[in-house]
C-alpha cells in the first residue's frame, strides 16, 4: 500500500515558483557571444552535433511518472518532522532579476526541499530520519582574486554575468550516507552508493545555465526552442564554430566516449538515434595533416580587408552559442542533464553521448504546482543515470588480476577504450609533455630565439583538455611603431611555411585577472626537431589586450636593458580574425612557480611560501635587477617567481607593472620580497591603490592615507629625478 505521504512532502512536491515577471528593458541583452577562442578549438569528437526537440509533455509525464514510483516504493516516511523549508514567494516588481537573482531565488525557494527528498527517495528510503545527500549550489563561483579590472571590463562582466550563471550544480554534498547506517538501505540504494562513492564532494552532476529573468532570455528561450523544433524537420548538422583557416584540416583518430545509461526514465525518440540519423565522421584510420607549404592568411580566410566588421550592433542573443557553451560545459562534467533556467520559465535538455544530439524539452512554466515534484523527479534522475553509467563502466574495465580497482574519474571526460586498433591512442593528458623538452634541443636555441623574433605568422593549435584543433587558428605579430602605439595589423598576402611560427598550446598552467596562461611548444616551419618550451597567455577577452600591449612593452623595456630575470619574450600576436579575439602573448617557459611547487602549504596557509633565508640573495637581485632598469612590479606575488631546474629565479607577469620607481617603491617592494619569502602572507601590493589603503607589508597594520602615496604624475617626476 502507498504510504502516507507528510504534508511537508506534500508542500515540496506541490510547489511552484512565484515571480511576478517584469519587463527589463533590452539593455540587458549581452553585447558579445559567449564563443571565446578556445571554443573555437573543441575536438571535433566532443562538439554538439545536432539540437532535436522533445514535443509535448511527454518527458515531463515520465518525470512525474518516476517521482510517483519513487513515492510509491518507500515503504514508510520518517517519523521525525521533515526540515523547516521556507517556501518564498517573490515579487520582481522592484527588484533587478539578474542570473544570480534568479539562481538565489530557485536555490532559497526549492532546491533545498528538493534535495531532502529525492535524496530520501533515491538514496535512503528506508532510513527513519531524514538525510539529505544532495546540494544544489554555486560551484567555483569565487574568481581567485578580484583585482581592481579596468572599467569598461568590469561593464562588460556586469553585463554577461547579470544576463548568465554558469556554476551552479547538483553536487553530493557527502561522500557516502553518514547518518545512515547500510541497514536501512535497499540493495539498490546500497548499488547506487557503491557506484557514487567515487564522487567528491565537490563532483559536479549536472549542468544548469541560469539566466537572468529578462526579455532578452525570454527571446533566447523562444529561439532555442523554434531552433530545436526547425532542426529537427531538417536535421541539419549543428553550425559548431571553427576557426576559419582554410588550407589546414587536422584530422585526428576518433576515441570512444563514456556510454549512456540504457535504463533511464526517460525514452528518447528512436529514430534520432539510429545509425543512419547522424552521419559521423569516424574515420578509418589515422590520415597526415593536411599542411600547405605556403600560407594565405588573407586567401585562406576569404577576406579581402582584414579590417573585419565588428558585431553588428542590433546583437540580441546567439542560440548556437549559448547552446554550443553550455553543451561544451556538459561534456566537460560528462553531465547528462542540462539545465536552461531563467525564473519563470526551465527547459530540461537531455545530453545524447553517442549521437552528440542535445535533445531540449518544451518551455516549462515554472509557476505550475507540480514543479517541485518535476525538480525532485530530475534530481533523483540525475543522481540513478550517474551510478548507472558507473556501473556500465566499471563492468567494461573490470580489474586485471593483481591490479588494484580501477575507477573512472567523474571528473574527466577522458575517454575509456580506443576504436580501432589500428591507431590505439590514449588521450593525452594535457599536463605531460612528451616530447623532447627545450632543454634536449640542439643548441641552435639562441639562434631559434633570434630567428623567431623576425617570424611574423603564428600557426596556433590546441591540444589538451577537451581542445583538439582540427583547424588551426592565424595570429599575426604586433609590433610597437615607435611611440608606444601599436602599429597597424599589417598582413602580407603570403608567408612561404618555412617562415612560419608553429605554436602547439599542451596545457594550461594558470589563469588569472588578465587571461590563461598555457604552456606549450614553439617550432618554425616544418622543422619538428627543434622547439622552444613557451609559455601562452590568452587574453581573457577584448580588454585583455590592453594588458597584454603594457606587459609586451616592459618586457621589451627589460629586454633592451639586458635584465636576465625575467623569462624572455617571444611578442604578442593578434588572431586576424576578429576585431575581439584575444592577443597572446609568447614568452619564454621559466620554470614553476613559488605557488607550485610548495603548492600545499600555499593552499593551506593563505597563499604563503616558505624560502629558506640562504637563497634570498637570488630572489633579491633579481627585482634588483628589475628595479635597476627602472621598472616597478607592482604585483609581488608567489604565482608571479618562477624557478627553472637549474634554480633560476625569473619574474613574471609584468601586466600592470610601471616604466619607474621610485626609491620608496624600491624599499617598499623589497620589503614585500622579503616577507612573502619568509612565509609571510602578502596582499595586493597597496602602492597600486592611489586612493589610500591599509599596507602590511611596510609596518603591519599601518593605514596610508591617500595623499601618503604619490599620485601616477607624482610618481613618474619623483621616479625620474632619483638615481637608479
Ligand atoms: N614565462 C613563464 N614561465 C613559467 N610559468 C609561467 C610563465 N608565465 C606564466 N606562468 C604561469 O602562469 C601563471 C599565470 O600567469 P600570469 O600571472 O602571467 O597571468 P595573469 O593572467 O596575469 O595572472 P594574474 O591575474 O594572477 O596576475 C603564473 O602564476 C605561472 O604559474
Amino acid at each position: 500500500m502507498a504510504p502516507k505521504i507528510p504534508g511537508a512532502v506534500h508542500d515540496i512536491l506541490d510547489v511552484g515558483l512565484r515571480f511576478t515577471y517584469r519587463d527589463l528593458s533590452t539593455d540587458t541583452f549581452p553585447k558579445h557571444s559567449p564563443i571565446h577562442f578556445h571554443d573555437k578549438h573543441l575536438d571535433e569528437n566532443y562538439i554538439l552535433k545536432r539540437v532535436i526537440s522533445l514535443p509535448g509533455t511527454k518527458l515531463l509525464t515520465e518525470l512525474l511518472d518516476f517521482a510517483n514510483e519513487l513515492l510509491e516504493s518507500v515503504e514508510e516516511f520518517p517519523k521525525n518532522p521533515f526540515p523547516v523549508i521556507t517556501i518564498h514567494s517573490r515579487s520582481a516588481s522592484n527588484e533587478d532579476l539578474n542570473a544570480d537573482t534568479v539562481a538565489r531565488y530557485y536555490q532559497e525557494s526549492i532546491s533545498e526541499g528538493c534535495c531532502w527528498l529525492a535524496s530520501h527517495l533515491s538514496l535512503h528510503s528506508k532510513a527513519t530520519r531524514w538525510c539529505n545527500d544532495l546540494s544544489w549550489k554555486q560551484v567555483d563561483g569565487l574568481e581567485p582574486r578580484s583585482l581592481p579590472l579596468h572599467k569598461a571590463r568590469m561593464e562588460r562582466r556586469l553585463a554577461e554575468d547579470h544576463f548568465v550563471s554558469r556554476k551552479w550544480s547538483l553536487v553530493l554534498s557527502r561522500n557516502s550516507p553518514s547518518n545512515v547506517s547500510k541497514d536501512y538501505l535497499t540493495s539498490d540504494e546500497q548499488k547506487t552508493w557503491r557506484y557514487l562513492s567515487d564522487c567528491s564532494q565537490r563532483t559536479q552532476l549536472a549542468v544548469w545555465e541560469i539566466f537572468s529573468c529578462t526579455v532578452a532570455s525570454d527571446h533566447l528561450f523562444e529561439s532555442i526552442r523554434k531552433y530545436a523544433r526547425k532542426s529537427t524537420e531538417g536535421r541539419p548538422e549543428f553550425p559548431w564554430k571553427r576557426p576559419d583557416t582554410k588550407e589546414f584540416r587536422i584530422q585526428h583518430p576518433p576515441y570512444a566516449r563514456y556510454s549512456d545509461a540504457t535504463q533511464t526514465p526517460w525514452t528518447l525518440p528512436d529514430e534520432s538515434l539510429s545509425p543512419g540519423a547522424l552521419q559521423r565522421s569516424r574515420t578509418s584510420g589515422p590520415q597526415s595533416p593536411t599542411q600547405p607549404t605556403v600560407i594565405r592568411p588573407l586567401d585562406s580566410l576569404n577576406r579581402g580587408n582584414i579590417e573585419i566588421e565588428d558585431s553588428p550592433s542590433n546583437i540580441s542573443v546567439w542560440v548556437e552559442d549559448y547552446l554550443q557553451r553550455a553543451w561544451a560545459r556538459a561534456v566537460d562534467l560528462d553531465a547528462t542533464f542540462l539545465i536552461l533556467h531563467r525564473g519563470t520559465t526551465e527547459m530540461i535538455c537531455i545530453r545524447h553521448r553517442e549521437s552528440q544530439t542535445l535533445f531540449v524539452s518544451e518551455i516549462i512554466d515554472t509557476s505550475v504546482n507540480y514543479y517541485g515534484k518535476l525538480q525532485t523527479a530530475v534530481y533523483a534522475a540525475i543522481v540513478k543515470d550517474q551510478a548507472q553509467r558507473q556501473e556500465m563502466w566499471e563492468k567494461r574495465h573490470l580489474p586485471k588480476a593483481g591490479m588494484t580497482e580501477k575507477k573512472r574519474s567523474f571528473n574527466h571526460v577522458e575517454p575509456d577504450v580506443e576504436l580501432n586498433n589500428s591507431h590505439m591512442r590514449k588521450r593525452r593528458r594535457s599536463s605531460s609533455l612528451s616530447l623532447k623538452t627545450a632543454r634536449d634541443a640542439p643548441s641552435t636555441n639562441l639562434t631559434l630565439k633570434e630567428r623567431c623574433r623576425k617570424l611574423d605568422l603564428a600557426i596556433v593549435v590546441l591540444n589538451y583538455s577537451l581542445h583538439r584543433s582540427s583547424i588551426p587558428s592565424i595570429f599575426i605579430r604586433r609590433k610597437f611603431d615607435g611611440r608606444d602605439l601599436l602599429a597597424p595589423l599589417s598582413v602580407q598576402s603570403s608567408y612561404p611555411l618555412e617562415s612560419c611560427l608553429r605554436i602547439d598550446v599542451r596545457s594550461r598552467i594558470g589563469g588569472g585577472a588578465s587571461g590563461h596562461a598555457h604552456r606549450g611548444m614553439m617550432y618554425i616551419g616544418s622543422d619538428n626537431e627543434h622547439f622552444q618550451d613557451v609559455v601562452v597567455k590568452v587574453g581573457r577577452d577584448d580588454y585583455s589586450r590592453q594588458s597584454m600591449r603594457h606587459e609586451l612593452q616592459i618586457y621589451e623595456y627589460l629586454a633592451r636593458a639586458k635584465v636576465q630575470s625575467v623569462p624572455h619574450c617571444y611578442g604578442l600576436f593578434e588572431d586576424i580574425e576578429s576585431k575581439h579575439s584575444p592577443y597572446i602573448l609568447v614568452t619564454s617557459y621559466a620554470g614553476k612557480s613559488l605557488a607550485d611547487l610548495q603548492k600545499k602549504e600555499y593552499i593551506a596557509n593563505n597563499g604563503t611560501v616558505t624560502v629558506p633565508k640562504i637563497q634570498h640573495p637570488n630572489f633579491l637581485r633579481g627585482l634588483a635587477e628589475i628595479h635597476a632598469a627602472g621598472i616597478h612590479h607592482r604585483d609581488l606575488r608567489p604565482p608571479n617567481i618562477v624557478i627553472d631546474k637549474n634554480g633560476k629565479v625569473s619574474i613574471i607577469d609584468f601586466d600592470i607593472a610601471r616604466l619607474y620607481v621610485t626609491g620608496r617603491q624600491r624599499k617598499h617592494e623589497r620589503k614585500r620580497m622579503v616577507k612573502l619569502l619568509s612565509g609571510q602572507e602578502v596582499d595586493y601590493d597597496r602602492t597600486s591603490f592611489r586612493g589610500g589603503d591599509y599596507c602590511d607589508d611596510c609596518s603591519p597594520g599601518t593605514y596610508h592615507a591617500a595623499s601618503q602615496w604619490d599620485s601616477e604624475e607624482e610618481e613618474l617626476v619623483r621616479a625620474r629625478s632619483e638615481p637608479p
